[in-house]
C-alpha cells in the first residue's frame, strides 16, 4: 500500500505523508475505509498505548513501515486513551463519499485534540476543568490566560513570575502553549510539570493578538472586559484563539467572553503554600486534600466552581457576607438543603452540554437533558426567590428558564430518543405531518410484510417461514430445507445457507422499496428537525451558561451549609481589625482520619498588631506543631472562600496574603528542596510581605547545621517583628528552644508550645497549645517510640547530655571533646540490662555437655527474660 511495484510513492501514502507534514508533532489517526490507520513511530506508540498489534508492511524494496489500526466506531474508546497518554492526536477523515469518488478520497483533519483541547467525555473530568494554559514570557510583566474549551470558560491576567507560577499551580492546565522563542525559559519553568507546545513566534506578537480578540467577541475594543490595558494578558490570550484555529476549533462561540483573574480580589497564596496546605492537590500519594471533605456539591458546575473558590479566597468583605449569609441561611434552614440538591441531582452538566451545542456536538439524549436540567431549574427558581435573602432572591431572578426552547423540545423531541439521529425514533409523532406519513408508510408497509408472512405461511403449510431483511437482498422469505419442496414456483431463489433457502418475490420487492423509501425520508425529515432544534437550542447560550453559573454557586454554597452541619462548624466573624482570634480550632482534615476513639484535640490561636503578632511555637516532633500552623491557615482560608469552619469561634481580621514555608530536610523525601531552595523562598516571603499576610514558618533553618539554623531562624523573626512597615501575623514552629529567648527581646514575640506530658520514659502527646517555652527537644523519646533499638537511644542520652554540658565549654571556644568514644559492639549488652542478662545466661551453656531437650529449655528460659 505504501508503495507501488516499481517502488513510487502511492497515492494513499503520499496524500498521507503531506498532511501528516502539515501537522507535525502530532499522532495522525488516518481513516482508510472502516479503520482509522497510524504509520511509522505513530503506529508505534498507538500499538503501545492502545495494546493494539503493530505489523510491518513493505515500503519499497528494502523497507518496511509500521502500522497500527482501530475500527473507526472505536474512535470514543481509543481517542481519550491517546491524550490520556500525553499524545496530540490529529483526526483526518474522508471528506468525500468514497462511493462517489474515482480515484482516491479526499480527506483531511477534522479535529486535532490536544490534552488541553477535548470536548470528549472519555478525557474530560466532570468534576475538573479542563484547562489550556498560554503563557507570554514578557519583558516587564508575563502574561498569562486559560480557556477551558468545554466549558467556554475563557481568563487572563499578567504579572510577576511567581503570580504566574501560583496561578499555574492554581488552575493546573492540562497542557501549556508558549512561543518558540521563549523554549529555554519555558523549560526551566515548567520541567516536568506540564504538557507543553510552542507556537511560532509571530503569534506572540500584540497586534495580531489584540486583533484575534476583537474579531473573535465582535468588539471594537476589549474596554469592556477589563482587559484592554493588560498587554501581556493580551497576547497570551489572544495566542489560544489562534491555538484553537491551529487544531480545527472553530466553532467556538460558546466563548462569549473573557475574564481578567483580578488579583487586588483575591488572597495572595504562594505556589508553595497551595501545596503545603494541600487544598486542591494532596501533597503525597494517598493524601487527603482539603476539598475532599468540603466538596459535596451534587452538579459538576458546583464541583468545578468549588475547586476554582478554594484556590482564589476572597479578600474583601463584603462578598464574603454575602457567601456566608446564604450558606448561613441553608445552615438554619436545612430542610431547604435536600429539596434543592433533589432538584440539583438532575441537572447533569448543563456548562457542557451547551458547549457541545455551540460546536455542533450534541446528540439527541443530550438534548433532551437540557431540557430536563431546565425543568429542574424551575422549582429550584421558585424555591429561591420565596425566602428570606437579598442573594437567594437575586439568583433566583438570574435563572432564566428559557421556556421557549423548553416547551420545543419537549414537543418535538422523543423522550427516549437514541445517541444518533440515524437511528430513526427522534421526532415525536404530530410535528410534521409529511414525516408522520412516512413513518406510518415505514410502519404500515412492516404491518403489510407481517400479513404477507401469514398469508404465505398458510397458503405454504411452512409454519416456521418468516421474513427477514438485510443489506444485501432486502427483505426476504427464509425456508428450512426439510420444507424446501412447499415453496411455490415463482418464488425467485437468492441464497442458499447451510440448512435454509432465501427467496424473493415481485411483491415483497414491491413493498421493499415503499418501505425503504419511506424510512430514508423519514429519517431525512428527523435530521433536518433535529438539526433545528440544536440550532434553537444555541440561540440560547448565553442563558444557559447564566444557568449553569448560577446553579453551580448555589451547588457550592449548599455544601459548604451540609458540611458545616455534619462537622460541627461555626460561621466565622469577618472583621477589618487586624485581628485573629479562633477559639477551639481543629484541623479539618486531620480531625476525620484519626483512628475511632481518638478525638482531635481544639487549640485557640491569637493574633494581633499590638501585643502578640510572632508566636514562637516548640514542642517535640510529632507534637502537633505542623498541624496547628495548617490548620490556621485553612480556618482562614475556609472563612475567606465563605465556608463556616472548625472552630467554636473565629474572628478573623481579613488575610490578603498567605506564606508557608517548611524547612528544607521535610520535603528532602521529593529531592527537590536544598536549603538553597528554603532559603531563596524565604527570603521571597520577606521581600512580599504584606500589613495584613499569615506567615507560617515550619522548622526554617533546619536544613542546615544547628547553629547556622539557630542564627537564620533568630534573624528572620527578629526582620518580621521589626519590619517598617509591616507587622506580619506569624507562627513560627522550631526544634530550637533556643529561640524562646526572643520573647524577653521583643514586646510582640510570645512564646508558646504543644504540651506533651513524661511518664516515667515514655512521652504522652497532649496536642494542647499552651503559653510559654520549652525546656529541651524530646527528639530521643520519639526515636524510642519509633522502635529505635534500645542501645542506640541510650547511646544519643549519652551524646546529648555531654553535648549540653559541651555548650557551656564551647563558650570557652573548646570543641565538642568531652563526648566519650563509644564501641558500639561492647556496649550492645552493657547498655540493655535485658540483653546483658540473656548473654550471662548464655556463657553458662556448654555446647558439648548439653542434651537437645535441656537446649530447648534454656532457650525458652532466655526468651521468658526478653519479654
Ligand atoms: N490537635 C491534635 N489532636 C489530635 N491529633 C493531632 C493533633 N495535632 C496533631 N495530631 C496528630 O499528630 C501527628 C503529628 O503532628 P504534626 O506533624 O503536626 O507534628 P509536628 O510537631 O509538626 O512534628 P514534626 O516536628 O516531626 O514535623 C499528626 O499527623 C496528627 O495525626
Amino acid at each position: 500500500m505504501s508503495k507501488s511495484k516499481d517502488g513510487q510513492e502511492t497515492p494513499l501514502m503520499k496524500q498521507y505523508n503531506a498532511i501528516k507534514a502539515k501537522h507535525p508533532g502530532a499522532l495522525l489517526l488516518f481513516r482508510v475505509g472502516d479503520f482509522y490507520e497510524t504509520f511509522g513511530e505513530d503506529a508505534v506508540i498507538a500499538s503501545k498505548v492502545l495494546d493494539i498489534v503493530l505489523t510491518k508492511r513493505a515500503n519499497g524494496a528494502a523497507s518496511h513501515i509500521e502500522l497500527a489500526g482501530f475500527p473507526h466506531h472505536s474512535l470514543d474508546n481509543y481517542l481519550p486513551k491517546l491524550v490520556r497518554a500525553g499524545n496530540r492526536v490529529a483526526i483526518c477523515d474522508q471528506l468525500e463519499d468514497p462511493k462517489s469518488v474515482k480515484g482516491i478520497v479526499k480527506r483531511g483533519v477534522t479535529e486535532l485534540v490536544t490534552p488541553g483541547l477535548s470536548y470528549n467525555d472519555q478525557v474530560l473530568d466532570t468534576r475538573r476543568n479542563n484547562y489550556l494554559a498560554s503563557i507570554y514570557f514578557g519583558k516587564e510583566k508575563h502574561g498569562i490566560a486559560f480557556l477551558d474549551v468545554s466549558t467556554g470558560e475563557f481568563m487572563c491576567a499578567e504579572g510577576n513570575p511567581s503570580y504566574l507560577e501560583k496561578l499555574l499551580q492554581s488552575f493546573a492546565p492540562s497542557e501549556v502553549i508558549y512561543s518558540k522563542a521563549a523554549k529555554k525559559t519555558a523549560a526551566e519553568w515548567f520541567k516536568n510539570d506540564f504538557i507543553t507546545f510552542h507556537c511560532e513566534d509571530w503569534v506572540y506578537q500584540y497586534d495580531f493578538t489584540y486583533e484575534k480578540l476583537k474579531s473573535h467577541f465582535g468588539t471594537a475594543n476589549l474596554k469592556g472586559f477589563g482587559i484592554e490595558e493588560l498587554t501581556s494578558a493580551t497576547i497570551a490570550a489572544g495566542a489560544i484563539l489562534y491555538y484553537l484555529e491551529e487544531t480545527e476549533h472553530r466553532e467556538v462561540q460558546h466563548i462569549s467572553s473573557i475574564s481578567r483573574i483580578a488579583e487586588e480580589k483575591y488572597v495572595w497564596l504562594d505556589k508553595f503554600t497551595i501545596r503545603n496546605l494541600e487544598l486542591v492537590f494532596p501533597q503525597h500519594e494517598g493524601g487527603v486534600p482539603l476539598i475532599q471533605i468540603l466538596d459535596q456539591t451534587v452538579t459538576p458546575m458546583g464541583s468545578r466552581m468549588m475547586k476554582k473558590w478554594m484556590v482564589l479566597p476572597l479578600k474583601e468583605k463584603q462578598p464574603i457576607e454575602e457567601r456566608l449569609n446564604v450558606v448561613d441561611f441553608f445552615y438554619q434552614n436545612s430542610s431547604l438543603i435536600e429539596e434543592i440538591i433533589g432538584n440539583l441531582k438532575h441537572i447533569g452538566d448543563l456548562e457542557r452540554l451547551i458547549s457541545k451545542v455551540v460546536v455542533g456536538r450534541a446528540n439527541p439524549r443530550e438534548i433532551n437533558q437540557i431540557k430536563k436540567a431546565l425543568k429542574a431549574s424551575l422549582p429550584i427558581k421558585e424555591l429561591l426567590k420565596n425566602q428570606q435573602n437579598p442573594t437567594l432572591k437575586r439568583l433566583s431572578d438570574q435563572i432564566h428558564p428559557c421556556e421557549f426552547l423548553m416547551e420545543k423540545i419537549d414537543r418535538e423531541l422523543e423522550e427516549d430518543a437514541p445517541m444518533l439521529v440515524h437511528q430513526g425514533g427522534v421526532i415525536k409523532d404530530g410535528v410534521d405531518a409529511e414525516l408522520d406519513e412516512y413513518r406510518g408508510l415505514a410502519n404500515k408497509g412492516k404491518d403489510f410484510l407481517v400479513q404477507i408472512q401469514q398469508r404465505e405461511i398458510q397458503n405454504t403449510g411452512i409454519s416456521s417461514l418468516k421474513i427477514s431483511f438485510n443489506k444485501v437482498f432486502g427483505y426476504y422469505l427464509e425456508v428450512t430445507h426439510a420444507h424446501k419442496d412447499k415453496v411455490p414456483q415463482e418464488w425467485i431463489r437468492k441464497q442458499t445457507l447451510v440448512n435454509a433457502e432465501r427467496y424473493i418475490t415481485p411483491e415483497l420487492k414491491d413493498y421493499e422499496e415503499k418501505i425503504l423509501n419511506a424510512e430514508e425520508r423519514m429519517i431525512a425529515l428527523e435530521q433536518k428537525y433535529f438539526q433545528e432544534l440544536v440550532l434553537e437550542a444555541g440561540q440560547f447560550v448565553t442563558q444557559i451558561q447564566q444557568n449553569a453559573r448560577i446553579l453551580g454557586t448555589l451547588d457550592t454554597l449548599i455544601s459548604f451549609a451540609k458540611v458545616a452541619l455534619a462537622n460541627g462548624y461555626t460561621r466565622p466573624k469577618i472583621s477589618d481589625t487586624e485581628t485573629l482570634e479562633i477559639k477551639d480550632g481543629r484541623h479539618p482534615v486531620i480531625e476525620k482520619q484519626l483512628p475511632v476513639g481518638e478525638n482531635y484535640v481544639p487549640n485557640d490561636i491569637y493574633l494581633d498588631h499590638d501585643s502578640q503578632q510572632i508566636l514562637i511555637i516548640t514542642g517535640p516532633n510529632m507534637a502537633g506543631k505542623s498541624a496547628l500552623l495548617r490548620q490556621t491557615a485553612l480556618i482562614v482560608l475556609m472563612a475567606q472562600m465563605g465556608s463556616f469552619v472548625p472552630a467554636s469561634f473565629a474572628r478573623i481580621g481579613i488575610i490578603d496574603k498567605v506564606f508557608t514555608r517548611v524547612g528544607a530536610s521535610d520535603n528532602l523525601s521529593k529531592g527537590e528542596s536544598t536549603f538553597m531552595v528554603e532559603m531563596t523562598e524565604t527570603a521571597s516571603i520577606l521581600n512580599n510581605l504584606s500589613d495584613r499576610s499569615l506567615v507560617l514558618m515550619d522548622e526554617i533553618g533546619r536544613g542546615t547545621s544547628t547553629y547556622d539554623g539557630i542564627s537564620i531562624a533568630w534573624s528572620i523573626v527578629e526582620f518580621l517583628h521589626n519590619h517598617q512597615n509591616f507587622k506580619a501575623k506569624t507562627l513560627f514552629a522550631t526544634h530550637y528552644h533556643e529561640l524562646n529567648q526572643l520573647a524577653t527581646d521583643f514586646p510582640r514575640i510570645k512564646n508558646f508550645n504543644v504540651a506533651v506530658k513524661e511518664v516515667g520514659n515514655k512521652v504522652i502527646f497532649l496536642r494542647k497549645l499552651k503559653e510559654g517555652g520549652s525546656e529541651h527537644s524530646f527528639g530521643i523519646h520519639v526515636a524510642q517510640m519509633a522502635g529505635m533499638p534500645n542501645p542506640v537511644v541510650f547511646r544519643a542520652s549519652e551524646i546529648l547530655g555531654h553535648l549540653e554540658k559541651d555548650k557551656a565549654v564551647k563558650e570557652k571556644k573548646e570543641t565538642f571533646k568531652s563526648v566519650p568514644k563509644n564501641n558500639f559492639q561492647l556496649s550492645l549488652f552493657e547498655m540493655d540490662p535485658k540483653l546483658s542478662e540473656a548473654k550471662k545466661l548464655l556463657d553458662e551453656v556448654d555446647i558439648n555437655a548439653i542434651s537437645p531437650i535441656e537446649a530447648l529449655l534454656k532457650l525458652h528460659e532466655i526468651k521468658k527474660k526478653m519479654e
